[in-house]
């Protein structure tokens, strides 16, 4: 079955809580979405994982540098798997992918912005990525669709690593997104500002099966 992240960008951990009490049993990934990690710092990790230690918890710090130093603070305050960006250099990428495997724990590369994605999924795979993603980029969000073109591109690239995307996701596009047949979707707007959360957990998670 597809895996369902829930990007949590609110900016406390409180409302995160009221958020993931409606929403837990459909959610596979919780993260702590860059918003909610800046306001709160990485203490949220550790929070959000002694409330639900069988969900993994995600930290999407989309590190540009300090990969393994950042990485391994994330790691240590409770995060299963850390975001980079496949942008930035190859020390940085290899750092957090380190930080990761040292621990048992996972990476995660968000291809944003990448302009010669094959090649680059090529080289992040080699590096031992556990999920590479696609990614809108919130700011850019009524420019342009979601990226399933880049999906297929992804797909016909990697070895190793899981394929998931992101970006502006709601459940109207899910028959779409489901048809691109990626590992994991990243969902958190049309959840956190949902009237129901819990309606648009399970109505995408029926897509999923
Ligand atoms: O990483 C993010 C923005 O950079 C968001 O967490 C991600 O895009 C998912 O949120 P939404 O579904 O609202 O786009």
């Amino acid at each position: 079955m597809v895996k369902l992240q829930a990007a949590i960008d609110y900016t406390n951990i409180e409302e995160a809580f009221a958020l993931m009490e409606k929403i837990e049993p459909y959610i596979d990934i919780i993260e702590i979405g860059t918003m909610l990690g800046l306001c709160e710092g990485f203490s949220a990790l550790g929070k959000m994982k002694q409330k639900y230690p069988h969900k993994k918890v995600l930290c999407d710090a989309k590190l540009v540098d300090g990969g393994y130093d950042i990485a391994s603070y994330a790691y240590d305050a409770g995060a299963d798997i850390v975001t980079t960006i496949g942008m930035t250099n190859n020390e940085t990428c290899s750092g957090v992918v380190r930080a990761a495997h040292e621990r048992g724990k996972e990476a995660m590369v968000d291809m944003i912005g990448v302009a010669n994605l094959a090649e680059r999924v090529q080289e992040l795979d080699a590096m031992g990525f556990d999920y590479i993603l696609v990614h809108t980029a919130h700011d850019m969000l009524n420019c342009i669709s979601a990226p399933l073109e880049a999906l297929k591109v992804i797909k016909a690239n990697v070895k190793n690593a899981k394929a998931g995307i992101s970006g502006g996701i709601t459940v109207d596009q899910m028959p779409d997104i489901v048809a691109g047949k990626p590992d994991w979707v990243v969902v958190g707007s049309a959840l956190y500002t949902a009237k129901d959360p819990l309606l648009v957990a399970k109505s995408m998670k029926e897509y999923m099966k």
